[in-house]
């Protein structure tokens, strides 16, 4: 089957699928339709959306009679100049080993593996994992389990699969992960990943937009600051990489989405607390009431009078509130209250 064709034509576009729709169209709908979404890509990339994308999606999904469903967030990639700016920007190397979450019908897989990366790919969708299955089922590089990612044991997945990879040097690998996810599972996947810097070295995913800047470049005393932030610096450096407009995803979704790197930390860099547990207790502590005083919220860990004294010990006022601390401020504000 041929994956990909000639351009687009400038002035392609295509009903909304889930709403507009529940027959499966076999071509890309009428141009110029009142009701109709713009199609061709805009922003992500110099390249429009290439239309054998658009059919082989189609082919693809109609090859198993499934419709995308909604409930497990599929929206496929149709323009591929984005798969392979998603595996540029993780800068996939020839033997590097790649878990793909969600691989649907295998259109990132095929980039990853058109980079010379061994690829985990782990879907839920017992049809999708077939698919995708059976069409890399030539390449002994691509191995698809049909799990649910948020529930499965990665750890061990990828384990056994980079202990037979050393590096030259005899050390083990470190995988990377790059994935289009579905944007109902982005805080569940971020939370299992960060913390395992010992098995990745990037974590590079397809966000809801909105998510992406929320985790990113949220700063402090706004509503957007929040204890995933501390988290998310805790465990890794994230970088905002470019935004992916809705138009580039079959059926389209409501929001726009972006690119996100996340280089993870090895544990000897993460900011040195006593206990990590204890540490995001406390900042969660300290979120639950957002508009509260830490020396109220935290009077669990220590008395009042010590709090403040830890606070303006650390530089800021007595009266501090959560969102007023960046991470280092809780890392020291956490030291000395649980240490009194
Ligand atoms: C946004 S689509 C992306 C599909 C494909 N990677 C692409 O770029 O076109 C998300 C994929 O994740 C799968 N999926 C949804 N929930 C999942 C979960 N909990 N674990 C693993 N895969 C999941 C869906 O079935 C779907 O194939």
């Amino acid at each position: 089957m041929p994956w990909l064709l000639q351009s687009l034509p400038p002035n392609l576009s295509f009903t909304h699928y889930y709403s507009r729709t529940r027959s499966r169209p076999s071509s890309p709908p009428a141009h110029n339709s009142t009701t109709t979404t713009q199609l061709v890509v805009v922003a992500a990339s110099t390249k429009t959306i290439n239309e054998d994308d658009y059919h082989s999606t189609l082919r693809a999904l109609n090859s198993r009679g499934r419709f995308p469903r909604k409930s497990l967030g599929q929206h496929y990639m149709l323009n591929s100049s984005v798969n392979e700016q998603l595996v540029d920007v993780a800068d996939v190397k020839e033997g590097e080993v790649v878990l793909e979450i969600g691989p649907g019908t295998g259109s990132l897989t095929s980039v990853l593996v058109n980079a010379g990366a061994t690829v985990l790919g782990i879907e839920k969708d017992a049809h999708m994992a077939a698919l995708v299955r059976e069409r890399f089922a030539s390449i002994d590089r691509v191995k698809v389990l049909q799990e649910d990612f948020t529930k499965c044991h990665i750890r061990s997945h990828l384990v056994s699969l980079l202990g037979c990879k050393k590096s030259l040097d005899g050390e083990s690998q470190h995988a990377k992960v790059v994935s289009n996810i579905p944007f109902n599972i982005s805080t569940d996947v971020v939370k299992l990943l960060l913390p395992m810097g010992d098995i990745f070295s990037e974590v590079v995913l397809l966000l809801q937009e909105e998510t992406a800047l929320r985790w990113v470049e949220s700063t402090l005393r706004t509503s957007e600051y929040r204890p995933i932030n501390i988290f998310i610096n805790f465990y890794s450096d994230p970088e905002y990489n470019f935004k992916v407009p809705r138009s580039n995803f079959f059926p389209q979704p409501n929001v726009d989405a972006a690119v996100v790197t996340f280089r993870l930390k090895q544990a000897a860099d993460y900011p040195q607390v006593s206990s990590i547990k204890s540490f995001f207790s406390m900042v969660n502590s300290a979120f639950n009431s957002k508009r509260k005083m830490l020396r109220s919220t935290l009077q669990h860990i220590s008395t009042s009078p010590e709090i403040e004294v830890a606070l303006r010990n650390v530089g800021l006022p007595s009266t501090s509130r959560p969102e007023e601390l960046t991470l280092d401020d809780f890392v020291r504000l956490h030291n000395l209250i649980t240490k009194v």
